[in-house]
């Protein structure tokens, strides 16, 4: 695999802290304190009726053929079912980045996973090794022909997504056709999800979303992987014979300003079956600076993030966690767009949130946003009110903040149109792209009359 050595410096460099002892989950009775969750408020789990809603996207007519599936399936079953004195002599060591250990986001969390992990960036050979020492090639070649497998996928994938963008090869410098150096580079992590005898309060793998552009996820025909849909809340992605699912990640976020908004999920336990996953993770090559494509920005549309490469949003991550995207935002949300981190709040909480995080923070922020604050006939610099529009469904929701006001309310999809071209039209402000300020000047002047419900 390309660049697989800059990927692993990027891992290395961010080390995980690990506070989780692995444990032999199948000797438990019951679940240790250490592991377990209050409820996982859980109140909602309904069947994916539309996964283009949720960018969770299952893919079948894949080109991988089944038996690939099967065996890398069944290489990880073999893989997690030693015992834990054998599987420990492949541990992740605490600078390393491949090999057995909990899942790299255990450290956020106060309470421990109902999981066991496997990660392998570049080739798995010395592990195996140690883990079987007679037939680890078997396991091997299953390993690097999955990968590749998963690679050319991974960039047909991509390539499909933001070809429906308008996007083109010549819009990405990095992907040229030539040159081993600009393909993507990718890791593969496997999961492991033991029964559970408690499973309402015990977690797999907590909420978050993956550093990628893309991940390519094969599950056993156990569920467990649910996705958060705004104003429903987890939804399970349930297991398609022979079906992938493809979880948009913070990179494609990033690249296409939000139009692809990356997913958040987590997986929950199941009392009676364990389940496995493998996560393909694709991204960029690890050094090449990620930001909003030229094409997809202009006046109504400013670029939402700064650039930032592979490499350095592991940091970033490894730092702030779910709240990485929003660290990197130059712009507020002007086009209706949140980051995925910002579904699981109330919106009471989100609302505070996003007012006070979208504030000119940095000396960098402050060139995009302070400028056209400064522009701006009404609110200025820190009173400056924003605008957070989100569709779903038939209905919209639109939320204002600023001038000591607040409230929510929910509108047809038709008012949203007329509200959008309204703005389109929107004479008022001199600055380009249009301000937040006359986003909500707009909002005002169509909000009195077309109210259905306010919350003060
Ligand atoms: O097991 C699953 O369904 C989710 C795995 C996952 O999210 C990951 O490995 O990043
Ligand atoms: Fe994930």
């Amino acid at each position: 695999m390309p660049s697989r050595s800059l990927l692993a410096d990027a891992f290395r460099a961010y080390p995980v802290h690990e506070q989780q002892k692995n444990i032999e989950f199948t000797s438990l009775q019951e679940i240790p304190d250490s592991h377990k969750w209050a409820q996982l408020d859980d109140e909602s789990q309904h069947p994916l009726m539309d996964p283009f809603i949720t960018e969770s996207v299952p893919v079948t007519n894949h080109g991988i053929p089944t038996s690939l599936l099967e065996s890398v399936e069944s290489a990880s079953r073999s893989l997690f079912s030693l015992p834990i004195q054998q599987k420990l002599k492949a541990g992740r060591s605490p600078d390393g980045v491949s090999g057995y250990g909990v899942a790299r986001i255990s450290s956020f969390f106060s309470k421990h996973l109902w999981s066991e992990g496997f990660t392998i960036v570049g080739s798995p050979l010395e592990h195996f090794r140690q883990l079987w020492s007679h037939d680890h090639t078997k396991f091997c070649d299953i390993i690097e022909e999955y990968k590749k497998e998963m690679q050319k996928l991974a960039r047909r994938l991509t390539w499909l997504m933001l070809g429906s963008l308008g996007i083109t090869k010549k819009d990405l410098k990095w992907s040229g056709p030539t040159g081993e150096s600009k393909k993507g580079t990718a890791a593969l992590q496997l999961n492991y999800y033991p029964a559970c005898p408690d499973p309402d309060h015990a977690m797999g793998l907590a909420a978050h979303t993956d550093s990628t552009l893309l991940t390519i996820l094969h599950q056993s025909n156990t569920s467990g992987l649910q996705v958060l849909k705004e104003g429903i809340g987890w939804v399970t992605v349930p297991p398609i014979p022979g079906g992938l699912v493809v979880n948009v990640g913070d990179l494609l976020h990033i690249l296409s300003n939000g139009l692809y908004p990356s997913v958040l999920h987590r997986a929950v336990v199941n009392r009676t079956k364990h389940r496995l996953s493998i996560a393909f993770l694709y991204g960029p090559p690890s050094s090449v600076p990620i930001s909003p494509l030229q094409k997809l920005v202009g006046p109504h549309h400013p670029p939402l993030y700064r650039p930032i490469t592979w490499n350095e949003y592991l940091g970033t991550k490894a730092k702030y966690f779910n709240k990485a995207l929003s660290s990197m935002r130059i712009c507020a949300p002007l086009n209706g767009l949140v980051d995925a981190s910002d579904h699981n709040r109330s919106s009471r909480n989100r609302s505070a949130n996003i007012h006070r995080r979208y504030r000119p923070r940095g000396p960098r922020q402050q060139g995009n946003i302070h400028r056209r604050s400064k522009q701006m006939k009404g609110g200025q610099g820190a009173s400056t009110p924003w605008i957070h529009v989100s569709v779903q469904g038939g209905l919209c929701k639109i939320l204002e903040l600023g001038g000591g006001r607040k409230y929510q309310v929910s509108v047809t999809f038709k008012f949203l149109c007329k509200l959008k071209r309204f703005l389109a039209s929107a004479t008022t402000c001199s600055s380009t792209p249009i301000c937040a300020t006359c986003l909500v000047v707009g909002a005002r002047k169509f909000l009195p009359s077309m109210v259905v419900g306010c919350k003060h």
